[in-house]
């Protein structure tokens, strides 16, 4: 590999940006795609927004305004990261020898492309050519930019068998560079295992298995801006969602796409998802909330569903004129035995069955010799008889009554329970208290879940086109459920690490949560190379392993900077000052720093950095619109989340709030893999034995 390094990646290889004739002609192409840019925007904002009547002229007017925003020039940032040079063997060459790849594809005038977005089919081979598949790619340069300028570049000349293969600097520096503010893009320096996940097909539902920082929230965001530029059309439509474990997160992640020009994507929680289906406002003690998400819970509510249908006793009787009309009720159980056998949901049923009696009412008029047309079904079907007969076979249903009715009623939850949940399980279920009414019900997180599958049950939940779903190992079959319904005509990226796993029903094989998704059988794919953190944090964090998930292996870390580890015990009522201090000290480096505590400590540790005039933020409470330098984590809130520099506060307290012992080691195991440069462990009580030990 040849390079030519700037100062901020190398200082022994440092060019002459001003007589480098290489770089220079570089960077004309870039002021060349710059000013094209430009002449793409202008020509939009000029564009006739009048087409013909005034919704019309409002769509295109909106259309139009997007696509001026999107061609708005970012100077801070360069139009193009990458070259590639191909040989004549590439199947999308079409004759061009040179291309740049950059975020947004930028043509001239007569339409030849000066960039080509990253996305593009060709663009595959930047990220994946390698000596023993170039793909056609004679020469792949790598930029190093600066503030919106382009200050070194490195080639790989894939076809050379005398060239060595290095590592890139210009990577280093991108995995290296201290972290500030929300995660950010990686479209620059994607990894080919990373590049085949991000470009599986639309129809494709791939799961990812990593352990900390190997990248599967940063695949998944690529692999949504990739879909939804393969197939607009398709996926516009459709939409795509993300689903994280919490807001935090989310406001962690929620830059990644828009900044990849991809607005229309709704980011939000399992939580959120369902609840539009009821507020939660109780809570489960641990083993219920695991048996409420059990998937047999599915079974129990399709019976409860199906048993709303009632038999017909009594004919349907229809006055119409000097008429009695009357189908009897053999005819009727004929015809609702049809309706429960068919695949359709239970209010798509309820929805056809005035026009199905009705059919039954011509057929009585026809054989008493009328001759009756399609309208005198349709007003059959709408009137009172009608209406009232099917309420009483086919009732209308509201989720809250049929799972009130099972929560409460011990006879009721016996006879569709039978056979799926023990005695002991059905006994656990029910309210010891029941509530009054639906209204006045306190639900749980876990009984809205149920509450959104009963909803599904009778009415069909229209499915999105894509679904990312993160940290996917936390959820329990029912939420996957309700994950999956809401993709069951489309694809799923699902990204998670079972390490990771730190609610009690957290999954224990990819294959189950797959099941569950209704997407059983996809690929699982493992990544395991660590981009967040160093060496000497993760050594520390992987002594937890052997217990919390046998069989997992630590990431190898790529980061040369084998990073920082310092662990302290101070005495307890030390502790808060001690923290500050360790603030203060890392805070007069430019970097985010995150003191994740247990939640109790909370209290303490904001009045200490109080009476010292610290100034930061509490993630979880506060709204990310203010960006600190320094972010107060509860333990529970830190997962996704990353930071250049990491204060672990009292671990063994961390792992004791957890029920158990696994899932306290976990959540440790979580809070300690956040840094990207530094941690600093501080403790007064001894540390759980697998940290104290030296590994
Ligand atoms: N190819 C890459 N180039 C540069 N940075 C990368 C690359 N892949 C991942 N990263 C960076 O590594 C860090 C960790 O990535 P990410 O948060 O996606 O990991 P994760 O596997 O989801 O971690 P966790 O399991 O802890 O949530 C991020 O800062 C991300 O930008």
């Amino acid at each position: 590999m040849s390079t030519s390094a700037p100062p901020d990646i190398s200082p022994d290889h440092t060019p002459d940006r001003t007589t480098d004739p290489e770089l220079a002609h570089e960077q004309a192409h870039l002021a060349d795609a710059r000013r094209e840019l430009a002449r793409m925007r202008a020509k939009t904002l000029a564009t006739d927004r009048a087409a013909g009547d005034a919704v019309s002229d409002a769509f295109l007017a909106g259309a139009l305004a997007r696509r001026a925003e999107s061609l708005q020039d970012d100077p801070t940032s360069t139009l193009f990261f990458g070259r590639l040079d191909l040989d004549g063997s590439h199947p999308d060459a079409q004759g061009h020898e040179t291309w740049y790849v950059g975020r947004r594809h930028v043509s001239d005038e007569v339409g030849d492309p000066l960039v080509i977005d990253w996305r593009a089919n060709l663009s595959g081979a930047f990220y994946r050519a390698s000596r023993t598949e170039p793909m056609g790619v004679t020469r792949r340069r790598r930029f190093g930019v600066d503030r919106g300028r382009l200050t070194a570049y490195e080639d790989e000349h894939l076809q050379d068998a005398t060239e060595q293969d290095t590592r890139s600097a210009i990577l280093a520096s991108e995995i290296e560079r201290p972290r500030v503010g929300p995660m950010r893009d990686i479209v620059a320096t994607i990894q080919p295992e990373q590049d085949t996940i991000v470009r599986a097909g639309a129809g494709t539902t791939i799961c990812v298995q990593g352990a900390p920082g190997t990248g599967k929230t940063a695949v998944g965001l690529h692999r949504a801006a990739w879909l939804l530029y393969a197939f607009r059309d398709k996926l516009s439509r459709s939409g795509v969602l993300v689903v994280g474990p919490n807001r935090a997160f989310l406001e962690h992640v929620g830059a990644v796409l828009p900044a990849l020009g991809e607005v229309r994507v709704g980011h939000t929680t399992v939580e959120e998802l369902v609840a539009e289906r009821a507020p939660v406002r109780g809570a489960d003690e641990p083993a219920v909330a695991v048996l409420k998400g059990d998937a047999r819970m599915a079974t129990v509510l399709a019976r409860a569903v199906a048993a709303q249908v009632r038999p017909a006793t009594e004919p349907l009787v229809v006055p119409r004129g000097a008429h009695r009309w009357r189908v009897p009720a053999y005819e009727v159980e004929q015809l609702l035995r049809e309706l429960r056998e068919r695949d359709i949901r239970y209010g798509a049923a309820r929805g056809v069955l005035p026009q199905r009696l009705a059919h039954h009412v011509l057929l009585a008029m026809e054989r008493s010799g009328d001759s009756p047309d399609d309208q005198v079904q349709d007003a059959v079907a709408r009137t009172s008889a009608v209406k009232k007969y099917v309420e009483t076979v086919w009732p209308a249903l509201d989720p809250r009554q049929v799972l009130l009715g099972l929560l409460s009623d011990a006879d009721v939850l016996a006879r569709h329970a039978d056979g799926v949940l023990t005695d002991e399980e059905q006994r656990m279920l029910l309210w010891h208290k029941p509530p009054r009414s639906k209204a006045s019900a306190r639900w749980s997180l876990a009984d809205v879940v149920l509450l959104d599958e009963l909803a599904d049950l009778v009415d069909r939940t229209p499915s999105l086109g894509h679904v990312v779903l993160d940290e996917a190992q936390d959820l329990s079959p029912m939420q996957l459920r309700a994950v999956g319904r809401r993709c069951s005509t489309g694809s799923a990226t699902v990204l998670g690490d079972i390490a990771q796993g730190t609610t009690p029903w957290a999954t224990a094989s990819w294959e189950e949560s797959l099941a569950h998704l209704g997407k059983a059988g996809s690929h699982v794919e493992v990544l395991d190379r660590g981009f967040r953190v160093p060496a000497l944090v993760i050594d520390y964090a992987a002594r937890l392993l052997p217990v919390i998930a046998p069989g997992l292996g630590a990431p190898q870390s790529v980061r040369d900077n084998p990073g920082r580890l310092d662990v302290e015990r101070v005495a307890t009522e030390a502790l808060p000052d001690a923290v500050v201090d360790t603030v203060q000290a890392l805070a007069a480096e430019p970097g985010s720093v995150g003191v994740i505590a247990p939640e109790s400590l909370l209290p303490a540790l904001q009045r200490a950095l109080d009476a010292r005039g610290a100034s930061y933020g509490v993630l979880g409470r506060d709204h990310g619109d203010v960006d600190h330098q320094v972010d107060l984590v509860p333990a529970t809130v830190a997962k996704g989340l990353e930071f250049d520099r990491v204060v672990v506060v009292e671990p063994a307290r961390i792992a004791a709030d957890e029920p158990d012992e696994r899932t306290g080691l976990r959540r440790l195991y979580v809070v300690l893999t956040r840094a990207v440069s530094g941690l600093t462990v501080l403790h007064s009580q001894d540390l759980p034995e697998l940290l104290a030990t030296a590994g």
